[in-house]
């Protein structure tokens, strides 16, 4: 099958021309390029809006191996891990563009199950697939996807917007994906599955199919409250440190507050590792870390729980030196613990 085949192989008959007009799609893959109408009514957005734009890029050996995410997978975390930064802005996703560079021996079914994998994330989200750029590889598979999205005008939750005297909250478990993914390769590396369960599939699950929080990024938006937003890719540590940096404050974690999955704890005890590395510093978890009025997070907390949606008030900010400590308690007293600044980095 030569390139253009392929294309067709992966993406035709996937979403209707109608379903993806809802989305502003004016002509989708095809041309040289797609069209949009800025103006198009979005459902569920009050006009007028901005576009949201971004772009996040997975690597085979980077982030992904044989071992750790099948190709459905693949196709599924590359759109969710960008939805997800569309979701830390309070925006709805709307279309996405895909690039992929592709292996030559690797052959066009195997694209097409990593498709099956990336529609079955843009059908769940309301995402409509507009087009994209192919291109071989000497050796990796790489998949780069561009997502838009709306978001009500001046509205946008940004990682500068935290005042001191906000609470610190979380829309969802932390650590589960690094637990998973430990599983992955340590699984790879024994040959054997011994830790295998109901347990370990939750962690695996978190890794291979992260849900990012849209829906929490509105409900948040909405809310009017909430000062500052980002969605936790590189780690807890790290993104808190993020918004401490860009906001100018400091930001504390209360340890007890932090969300422990069962599963993430009991596979790290099993495992010898403190469940806390992989809470602060593991990252590609796809909850989203903000900090909102003080006042108004109990409330929150209240509305999110009645959509079924889990919200953790883990923290609060004061003026001073940006910086993120731990606050732990111990029977000595309380113990408070400067967060290095790291985190998932490429260059490290
Ligand atoms: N190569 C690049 N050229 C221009 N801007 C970039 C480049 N890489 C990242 N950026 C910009 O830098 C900012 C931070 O990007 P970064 O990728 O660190 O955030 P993120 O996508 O939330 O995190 P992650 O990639 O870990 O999910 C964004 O505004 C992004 O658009
Ligand atoms: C095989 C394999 N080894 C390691 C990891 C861990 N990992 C890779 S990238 C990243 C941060 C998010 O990426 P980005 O910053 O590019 O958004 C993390 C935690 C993995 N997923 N697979
Ligand atoms: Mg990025
Ligand atoms: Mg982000
Ligand atoms: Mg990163």
């Amino acid at each position: 099958m030569d390139e253009f085949a392929s294309i067709r192989h992966w993406t035709s008959g996937r979403q209707s021309e109608e379903w993806q007009r809802e989305r502003g799609v004016r002509l989708g893959i095809g041309d040289d390029a797609a069209l949009i109408d800025p103006a198009a009514p979005i459902a569920g957005v009050t006009p007028p809006y901005e576009y949201v734009l971004a772009m996040d890029t997975m690597v085979e050996t980077v982030h992904f191996n044989e071992t750790t995410m099948s190709y459905e997978d693949i196709g599924y975390k590359a759109l969710a891990s960008n939805i997800s930064d569309i979701a830390a802005m309070g925006g709805v996703p709307l279309q996405a563009l895909v690039s992929v560079s592709v292996p030559r021996q690797l052959g066009p079914e195997l694209m097409r199950r990593l498709y099956d994998g990336l529609y079955a994330c843009a059908d769940q989200y309301g995402v409509a697939i507009i087009g994209g750029d192919t291109t071989s590889s000497p050796q990796h598979l790489v998949v780069a996807v561009t997502v838009t999205g709306a978001v009500e005008a001046g509205k946008a939750l940004r990682r500068s917007g935290a005042q001191p005297g906000d609470a610190v909250v979380l829309t969802g478990p932390v650590g589960m994906s690094a637990a998973g993914l430990h599983f992955l390769l340590a699984q790879r590396e024994r040959g054997a599955d011994a830790l295998a369960g109901e347990r370990v599939a939750q962690l695996v699950q978190a890794h291979q199919r992260p849900a990012p929080s849209v829906r929490a990024g509105r409900l948040l938006l909405a809310r009017e409250t909430c000062h500052s937003l980002n969605d936790v890719s590189d780690g807890l540590a790290s993104e808190a440190w993020e918004i401490a940096e860009a906001s100018g404050l400091a930001v504390s974690l209360f340890e007890e507050q932090l969300p422990r999955s069962g599963s993430m704890t009991a596979y790290a005890g099993a495992a010898g590792i403190d469940p806390l590395e992989w809470m602060l510093y593991g990252g590609e978890d796809y909850v989203l870390l903000g900090s909102m009025e003080l006042g108004d997070a109990a409330a929150a907390q209240v509305a999110f729980h009645s959509e079924g949606l889990p919200f953790y008030i883990i923290g609060e900010t004061a003026a001073g030196t940006p910086a993120v400590e731990l606050i732990r308690k111990t029977v000595k007293g309380e113990l408070r613990q400067r967060l290095a600044k790291k985190g998932y980095n490429h260059f490290e």
